[in-house]
């Protein structure tokens, strides 16, 4: 469960502040309900710490609709960044459009991966959830090895029939399912041992089998679970001296602790069985509603398992436990300086807010090198942008094929992960399409069975080249346009998804850019380099101690701080202490 401490500081008069603070921790997640435009109002200043950029471009739509002052922040390694948002007043945290998320093609994926990471996205994404995630989630891009043997597919097309025992008709679905599900009264073990087989054996030789997608590199080789456990599956997760198997780890038991070990195919067969059998022996109750989180040992060690496995099967060098949470978790080592240099930025900001100092708000960029001798780069924010969606009137324009874009793309990847929509409601003539917790359960199944078919089949006329699609979610106060623009054939360079946002929404380039924005290191590396050509030339102290704050601002955090300025900062490492990249910064796309 994501945790948010939300900080009611009461100012007592406008240059005053008082020393007792009233601290109310709310333990949930900033998108519910509860959480609302009401709710916000009734604070005099947000100060986010969040880690993804849907959570942040939530709040941030929040303030602008409750006006109430944002400071927001990141810290990725070495950079860092505190920018101060006000409506009307001052650019929003959206004014600027952030990258997406890096994404992968599902086909890369399911099929030919040649990277690490490919593996460690597939045994996270793909995987653990078909696995142990919510059933209603699962589409075919959680089914490892549906599609297999039709590499090239592109969503809404119907696989053709390749000899290879890949397919994408709603019955191969139904039973792809199925063998993913456990049976009744099956025993843990022998599914874990199905599951194996299927995913590391059975799909691995279909798909070698398809010689065509083999023409410029080697097929990948399927694993025998007889060869590598010889003495049979039970006989080789039996625990190693007193250990015994918790709910949250298997790896102690079967003798491996050092994370920084790499595991043989032996050892990485016997942790995914033992972790497949210990969510379903001792955590039963969470199976079906697990989502990959990296501080879940047990989830750490299935996903290097599965990860390791699969990255056997194609020849591409496993993962240390230690490096695949890294990579599983979007994990960047946090620097301890950095944080505090942006901690502190973050107080001074509030102060100047709560001290009715409006014009001596700055937004400030931590360098990684400093520039001129200077690490910080303030700038005065920037007014707000009209053209953008959280705070201006934007209106959108959506590229499509709208006869293979489905409704549940564009809802899920458009509206929710681009766009950051968290409860959408759609109309456009007599088509309309609802969420949230007020509809019934009829309304419920039927807006879904609508996901599926293409934007263009939707009833009322469905969607087409020149429809305007109204979009609005009152949990954010949100309302805009999108224009659907149809195209018969996008290029799968400027579309690896299959659509192309246009408006205040990332450039399609941007999509194939390493993404760090969530954290703050994407925008942070951008306005670096802008920063770098406005910071001003500094002075150097007698020391020579790189001048930390500048002009306007040195002013405030000397009277505020009592303290001298920090010299030769962000040098050290704080090996304690994680940042996080956005947690859906990985994503899948279809290609
Ligand atoms: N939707 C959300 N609602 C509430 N809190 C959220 C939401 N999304 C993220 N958060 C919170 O944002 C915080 C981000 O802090 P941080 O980057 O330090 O991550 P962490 O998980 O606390 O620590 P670490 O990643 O270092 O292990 C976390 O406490 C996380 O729970
Ligand atoms: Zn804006």
């Amino acid at each position: 469960m994501c945790t948010e401490l939300i900080i009611n500081v009461t100012a007592s008069a406008p240059r005053g502040i008082k020393t007792n603070a009233s601290i109310t921790a709310h333990h949930a997640n900033v998108k519910e309900a509860q959480f609302g435009v009401d709710f916000i109002k009734g604070f005099s200043i947000i100060l986010n710490g969040l880690d993804n950029l849907e959570a942040r471009r939530h709040v941030n739509r929040l303030a602008m609709a409750a006006e109430v002052p944002l400071v927001e922040s990141g810290t990725a390694g070495y950079l860092g960044q505190v920018t101060v948002h006000l409506k009307n007043r001052t650019e929003c945290f959206e004014c600027t459009p952030k990258s997406a998320p890096k994404t992968y093609p599902i086909c890369t994926l399911r099929n030919t991966p040649d990277k690490p990471i490919h593996c460690v996205v597939w045994a996270k994404d793909l995987l653990f959830s078909r696995l142990f995630g919510r059933s209603d989630e699962v589409t075919d891009l959680d089914d490892p090895g549906a599609n297999e043997g039709s590499a090239g597919q592109k969503e809404g097309q119907q696989s053709t029939s390749n000899g290879a025992g890949g397919s994408d008709t709603t019955q191969d679905k139904d039973q792809n399912a199925d063998q993913k599900s456990v049976r009744e009264g099956e025993p843990p073990l022998d599914y874990a041992v199905r599951i194996f087989q299927r995913a590391f054996t059975q799909d691995i030789e279909r798909l070698a089998a398809v010689q065509t997608v083999w023409t410029k590199r080697a097929p990948p080789k399927p694993l025998y679970l007889s060869q590598l456990l010889p003495e049979g599956p039970a006989a080789a997760l039996q625990p190693v001296g007193q250990a015994q198997a918790t709910p949250t780890s298997v790896c102690k038991c079967l003798g491996l602790s050092n994370p920084n070990e790499k595991w043989s195919p032996r050892d990485a067969a016997r942790v995914f069985l033992a972790s497949v059998c210990a969510y379903f022996e001792k955590r039963p109750a969470e199976v079906g509603s697990l989502t990959f989180d990296k501080d879940d040992d047990l989830a750490v060690e299935f996903v290097t398992a599965a990860s390791a496995l699969r990255s056997f099967n194609y020849d591409i060098p496993t993962q240390s436990l230690f490096d695949a949470k890294g990579m599983a978790g979007n994990i960047i080592h946090a620097i301890a300086t950095t944080n505090a240099i942006i901690s502190g930025l973050i107080v001074i900001e509030a102060i100047k807010i709560l001290a009715g100092a409006p014009s001596a708000l700055r937004s400030t960029y931590l360098n990684e090198q400093p520039s001129s001798k200077r690490l910080l780069g303030p700038n005065k924010p920037e007014a707000p942008k009209p053209e953008c969606l959280a705070c201006g009137t934007a209106t959108l324009t959506l590229r499509a094929n709208v006869h293979t874009l489905t409704l549940g793309t564009l809802v899920s990847q458009v509206l929710k992960r681009h766009l950051a929509v968290n409860v959408p409601f759609l109309t456009c003539g007599d088509f309309m399409y609802e969420e949230g917790d007020g509809l019934e359960e009829d309304e419920v199944a039927s807006y879904r069975s609508m996901l599926p078919r293409a934007i263009s089949k939707l009833p009322g006329g469905g969607l087409q080249g020149g429809s305007i699609l109204n979009v609005s979610d009152e949990s954010q106060h949100l309302k805009f346009d999108m224009i659907i623009q149809h195209q018969e054939d996008l290029p799968e360079e400027e579309a690896p998804e299959g659509f192309i946002l246009e408006g205040s929404a990332p450039k399609p380039q941007e999509l194939r850019q390493q993404s760090l924005a969530a954290s703050g290191e994407g925008v942070a590396q951008e306005k670096q380099q802008e920063d770098q050509r406005k910071t001003p030339a500094h002075k150097v102290d007698a020391s020579g101690a790189v001048d930390l704050i500048s002009d306007g601002e040195e002013e405030v955090a000397r009277r505020q701080q009592g303290s001298k300025r920090g010299a030769g900062a962000g040098n050290e490492e704080g090996p304690s202490k994680r940042a996080r990249r956005d947690q859906t910064e990985e994503a899948i796309v279809l290609d």
